[in-house]
């Protein structure tokens, strides 16, 4: 299965979420921002990162490069997307995710190990955990703080789209300890901690045990979902 991972002027974490999908088992196709080809993938990474250099509001630009045209058009006929971290800023830009990421309540970049609950594992990015589980990957970000009318979180919360929550106190003022949160399908996923980091054991959170996985690698159950996902579509 093809992943797509597209490259935005100021994207960071491109490289790594490759190495991501290449890890969970799938084959990584890089994307380049100025062009409107897809080149036959089956699903898109948007990474982390600072795209046109969060200039405007982070993500907005990104928002309306050429190939976030065809990424909106493949997303709304049923391609699995994932947003982490600038990636989330991107979806909600794009109108694919409701809410915005505004910046922290403290006022500064945050860079940690992070507890998640994973509150909804149905997702074509998270079936590889359970429902409730903990896991621990890396937060890094300084517009983090997810936000939206309480009509939307409430709509959000009703219907189950609450996928990640954090645990151990809420890093940057996110809205009911909002981590990420996914789109009426599950296919489109969008969260600021960073699952890409947490795939390789000795490189990944060594904070909290290592996480679920006990070696760092929480973040990999990301990549081999899509899989899955894809497989059984
Ligand atoms: N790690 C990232 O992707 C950073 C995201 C974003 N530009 C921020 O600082 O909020």
């Amino acid at each position: 299965m093809k992943i797509g991972v597209v490259t935005f002027p100021g994207s960071l974490d491109d490289r790594d979420a490759a190495r991501a999908v290449v890890r969970g088992g799938g084959e990584a196709v890089a994307l380049w921002h100025a062009d409107a080809d897809l080149r036959g993938v089956d699903a898109v990474v948007l990474p982390g990162g600072f795209s046109y250099g969060d200039y405007l509001r982070a993500g907005a630009i990104a928002s309306i490069a050429p190939v976030m045209g065809s990424v909106v058009e493949a997303a709304r006929g049923g391609m699995p997307v994932l947003g982490i971290c600038n990636g989330f800023q991107v979806l909600c830009e794009a109108g694919l995710l409701p809410g915005a990421l505004v910046r922290n309540d403290v006022r500064t970049f945050v860079c940690r190990d992070q507890r998640l609950r994973v509150e909804d594992a149905s997702t074509a990015w998270t079936s590889a955990f359970e429902a409730g589980q903990e896991i621990v990957i890396p937060l890094k970000n300084g517009e983090g703080g997810y936000n939206a009318d309480q009509r939307t979180l409430d709509e959000l919360e009703g219907e189950g789209r609450v996928v990640f929550r954090y645990l151990g106190g809420n890093p940057n003022g996110s809205q009911r300890d909002i981590a990420g949160v996914r789109d009426a399908s599950g296919r489109i996923v969008g969260l600021m901690p960073h699952p890409e980091h947490a795939t390789e054991p000795g490189y990944g959170p060594s904070e909290h045990g290592g996480g679920a996985s006990g070696n760092g690698t929480d973040g990999l159950g990301f990549f081999t979902s899509v899989l899955q996902a894809l497989a059984s579509a």
